[in-house]
């Protein structure tokens, strides 16, 4: 899809007007000369002044395309590879943007907790742009006021540990639906089931309901026949993209891959479904005005995230209130971060369980020793089922949902590791790098094997991007961190037990050979959808 681009980009190159003799004769020939020669001379000292000050390594860059042309997708291996030749800090330009690809945790502890706030910002990318309502939402915003104050709604009240307690009841009785839609589909188990379809629904389903208070159908979007998996998929894989026109910004207008046209059609069409969805609460909200405080109260145990935010709108006084446009961004950002992510981690869970059955027996019986033979999985039930703990963060140091997590940009420049890095950098952290990492992981890291987190050292392994181990950062590390991760882990943890403690699975014919290839977007899901035959363990009474 990028070479595609690039190939593009590799036709006429508009020549930049200075260097056009032009028609007006020779006092105009020797003005467009003279600005010429001014021009290359201050990239001389520009670029002399910058000999001095020690640069990270890296293969060196072609006049204004830099290093794009080196890139290979998945970006993740290409990036890995690179770093194998030139070290974990390594520079390259994307055009005209110094960027800089960190690929191991001594070097991501550096970037991410030494020098934190330097590195808290993000760039400027087309997808928070055009998608995002100019950045109005908390994963693409640069670092400033308005970030803040989303960040901060984010941690303090959308996602605490008592609204995501809250929403208990949704994530049952999803899982209870989903189990029951597989049994069906499969017709008793005759039929493989699209494994990947099953997990996507009903995590779409328990993300609507957390922030909408009720489920949505493809059909909610538009008659098109597409529906919400598609925009996802269809954001994520070209957010994924490197767009041509935010590295070399003079290419930009002519939008050379389609890539901020696709955007801008996304965004009309999720507009349309979330102006009708804000409706929605605000004439539920003035409906119930009026209402004893005390009833207010008591219901605010089922408060959906729109409700939240649209209460903040009213009662922040203080400060700008927050626009419309924030809450659609917001409410979109936490729907494809926390949907799109923790659905492929649960698929490669369930992926590499098939290929290691004996993982999966070993699984199925500490969940059965945890809930009796008959009995169903409770989320109070978790903390007590080490392997399983053990198995999901084993998929996510080998499958990290965002296998470059997100751009982080520098504010200022700093020196790092004995390197410059100049101000407004793009970090880039590697995060499927560190995961496979042999100096960490030792010589089998690239295999799947859960017991290396039993060992009493591994255990606490701490994956929220915590201030103390960098090994996996599958969440990312500081303050861009990200603020989803416990209710991510008790999504994935409770789904993958739920679907073990009910049925027994296996795929078609020899279970090694299960394609394992990734695809390609901003996220990793699997490049095909994963196929499986359940039979039922227990009868069914969720
Ligand atoms: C397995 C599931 C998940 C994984 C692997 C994951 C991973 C990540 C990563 C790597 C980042 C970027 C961190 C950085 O820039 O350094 C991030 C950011 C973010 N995530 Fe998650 N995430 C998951 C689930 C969730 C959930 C459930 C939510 C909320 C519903 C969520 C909300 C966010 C938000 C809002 C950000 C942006 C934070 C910021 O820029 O300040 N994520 N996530």
């Amino acid at each position: 899809m990028f070479d595609m681009g690039f190939e593009k980009l590799l036709q006429p190159v508009p020549v930049p007007a200075i260097l056009i003799a032009s028609r007006g004769g020779a006092a105009t020939t020797a003005f467009g000369l003279t600005a010429t020669f001014v021009f290359f001379f201050s990239c001389w000292i520009f670029h002399q002044s910058r000999r001095n000050e020690r640069l990270p390594p890296g293969p060196y860059p072609w006049p204004i395309i830099g290093n794009l042309h080196q890139l290979r997708l998945p970006f993740h291996r290409n990036l890995k590879d690179l770093a194998d030749k030139y070290g974990p800090i390594l520079f390259l330009r994307f055009g005209s943007v110094s960027t800089v690809v960190v690929s191991s945790s001594e070097m991501a502890k550096q970037f991410y907790k030494t020098h934190d706030l330097i590195f808290a910002s993000r760039p400027p990318t087309s997808v928070g742009k055009y998608f995002f309502y100019n950045f109005k939402d908390i994963a693409f915003a640069p670092y400033g006021d308005h970030w803040r104050k989303m960040r901060k709604i984010c941690v303090l009240e959308l996602l605490t540990a008592k609204r995501i307690e809250s929403f208990k009841h949704v994530r049952q009785e999803e899982v209870s639906a989903m189990i029951r839609s597989i049994w069906e589909e499969s017709e008793s188990g005759r039929i493989a089931v699209n494994v990947t379809k099953a997990i996507s629904s009903s995590l779409a389903n328990i993300l609507w309901r957390i922030l909408a208070r009720k489920k949505f159908s493809d059909k909610d979007l538009g008659t098109d026949g597409k529906g919400f998996t598609d925009l996802v998929q269809e954001v994520s894989t070209v957010g994924g993209s490197l767009n041509i026109g935010d590295f070399i910004p003079y290419l930009d207008r002519l939008d050379l891959q389609g890539i901020k046209r696709s955007l801008k059609k996304a965004n009309t069409r999720y507009d349309v479904f979330a102006e009708k969805m804000i409706d929605e609460h605000v004439n539920a909200r003035a409906a119930t005005n009026g209402q004893a405080e005390a009833e207010a109260e008591a219901e605010a145990h089922v408060k959906d995230i729109i409700d939240v935010l649209l209460e903040m709108a009213e009662t922040d006084k203080l400060e700008a209130k927050l626009k419309r446009e924030t809450i659609k961004a917001v409410t979109y950002d936490l729907f494809a971060a926390g949907m799109e992510t923790s659905a492929n981690a649960l698929e490669w869970a369930m992926s590499e369980l098939l290929r290691h059955p004996h993982a999966m027996k070993k699984l199925q019986e500490e969940i059965e020793s945890v809930v009796g033979q008959h009995g169903i999985v409770n989320e109070s039930d978790l903390g007590s089922m080490v392997y399983l703990q053990c198995v999901v963060k084993e998929t996510l140091r080998l499958y990290p949902s965002l296998p470059l997590a997100l751009p982080h940009a520098s504010v200022e420049a700093v020196t790092v590791g004995g390197y410059y890095i100049p101000k407004k950098t793009m970090v880039i952290l590697n995060v499927w790098a560190l995961g496979r990492d042999p100096m960490v992981w030792g010589a089998d890291a690239s295999e799947f094997k859960p017991e290396r987190f039993m060992q009493v050292e591994e255990h606490g392994t701490d994956l929220s991007g915590g201030q103390s181990d960098f090994r996996m950062l599958p969440f990312g590390a500081g303050r861009r961190s990200c603020p989803g991760s416990a209710m991510a882990i008790l999504t994935v943890q409770f789904t993958l037990a739920q679907l073990l403690n009910t049925f027994d699975w296996r795929v078609e014919g020899d279970p090694s050979e299960l394609d394992m290839k990734e695809a390609c977007a901003t996220t990793m899901p699997r490049q095909t959808p994963l196929f499986a035959y359940p039979s039922l363990k227990r009868p069914l009474s969720l």
